[in-house]
């Protein structure tokens, strides 16, 4: 449904996006991941025609998006990084005049409006003016905006951002329910949201494309993806990392804690590791001892993010 083919903005001598290429399909949602000033509002802004690339192109549906703008703005809904509201209306004109400009009119506009009132949770505020609204609830009128005309594609720059925990779960369970018939692109930069949402992450940085896989593909790139933690009571750290090291498909083995007479340990797997033999092997080497806890970790994505997008320099710091 969305195809970026080598997309490129610059400005001024300020190459904000690089040369970024990338497909959603309808079913997926998409999130955009990256540091400030990355380069994912001036991609999601080529991708609804609010600005023109300085290279490549971008097709929404098979329309492209500079040649054939029209379709493409039937076809998409976008909840810009600060949308505009018009403050004097309440919430229901707001939402009826955008289900007008959208082309639905009489019952349609109606049933459009009761649709998203539903989905986003506006019963409370229908009434209300939108300059008297809390942040939260004039982000969900927004949100509300973009999905009015029921659009096959979400564009949807940092749709969480400002809510509460209640209202982020909200929203987030409404991105994934629509994801599954919609193909939709959202950025963030909370990380737990990626795992929670989305079918895919791409990772930029400095305007260029670093990563692009699913949630669990990129935490596998993690140093703790398939390492197993173990904790053991009644044995020292010195015992333990002793006959952690030497089991097979093992790397290295590094005490994580000692407390109250338990001991923490990560053994962190060689290239060879298949199949939880780590695991396995682990539990072995433990025989004999008094095991709390044994399990492997997935990775984390927080780790992946730091280690691709940070420098090196600091990298160094921050150990
Ligand atoms: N209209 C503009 N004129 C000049 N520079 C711009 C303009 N819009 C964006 N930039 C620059 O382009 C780069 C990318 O900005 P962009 O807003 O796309 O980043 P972002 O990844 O969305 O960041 P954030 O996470 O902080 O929202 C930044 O360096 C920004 O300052």
């Amino acid at each position: 449904m969305i195809k970026a083919e080598n997309l490129t903005k610059a400005f001024g001598l300020k190459l904000a996006v690089n040369d970024v290429s990338f497909s959603v399909e309808r079913g997926e949602v998409l999130g955009f991941l990256g540091p400030n000033g990355a380069g994912k509002s001036t991609t999601m802004r080529m991708i609804t025609g609010f600005i023109a690339p300085s290279g490549g192109k971008v097709s929404v549906g098979g329309y492209d998006v500079t040649t054939d703008p029209i379709p493409v703005k039937r076809l998409i809904g976008y909840l810009p990084e600060s949308a505009p509201v018009y403050v004097d209306m309440t919430v229901r004109s707001f939402l009826g005049f955008c289900a007008e400009l959208s082309g639905l009119r009489g019952d349609d506009r109606k049933k459009a409006v009761n649709r998203v009132v539903e989905m986003c949770f506006l019963e409370s505020v229908l009434y209300q003016s939108v300059d008297t609204l809390s942040k939260g609830y004039r982000h969900r009128t927004c949100f509300a905006q973009a999905i009015i005309h029921d659009p096959d594609v979400l564009v949807l720059d940092e749709p969480t951002d400002g809510l509460d925990p209640n209202q982020k779960h909200e929203i987030r369970g409404l991105i994934r329910r629509m994801g599954e018939r919609k193909a939709i692109i959202f950025s963030t930069h909370i990380l737990e949201e990626v795992e929670a949402v989305c079918s895919r992450a791409i990772i930029i940085d400095r305007g260029q494309i670093v990563a692009n896989g699913t949630p669990q593909e990129l935490k596998r790139k993690s140093e703790f993806g398939g390492a197993v933690l173990l904790a053991v009571r009644g044995v020292s750290g010195a015992q333990l990392t002793e006959r952690l090291s030497s089991i097979p498909n093992a790397r290295k083995a590094v005490i994580v804690k000692e407390e109250n007479g338990e001991v923490w340990a990560r053994v962190y797997p060689s290239s060879e590791n298949r199949n939880g033999e780590l695991v396995r092997n682990v539990l072995t080497a433990a025989n004999g001892w008094q095991v709390e806890e044994l399990h492997t970790e997935e990775g984390r994505l927080d780790e992946v993010f730091r280690n691709i997008t940070m420098p090196d320099t600091a990298k160094e710091k921050a150990k």
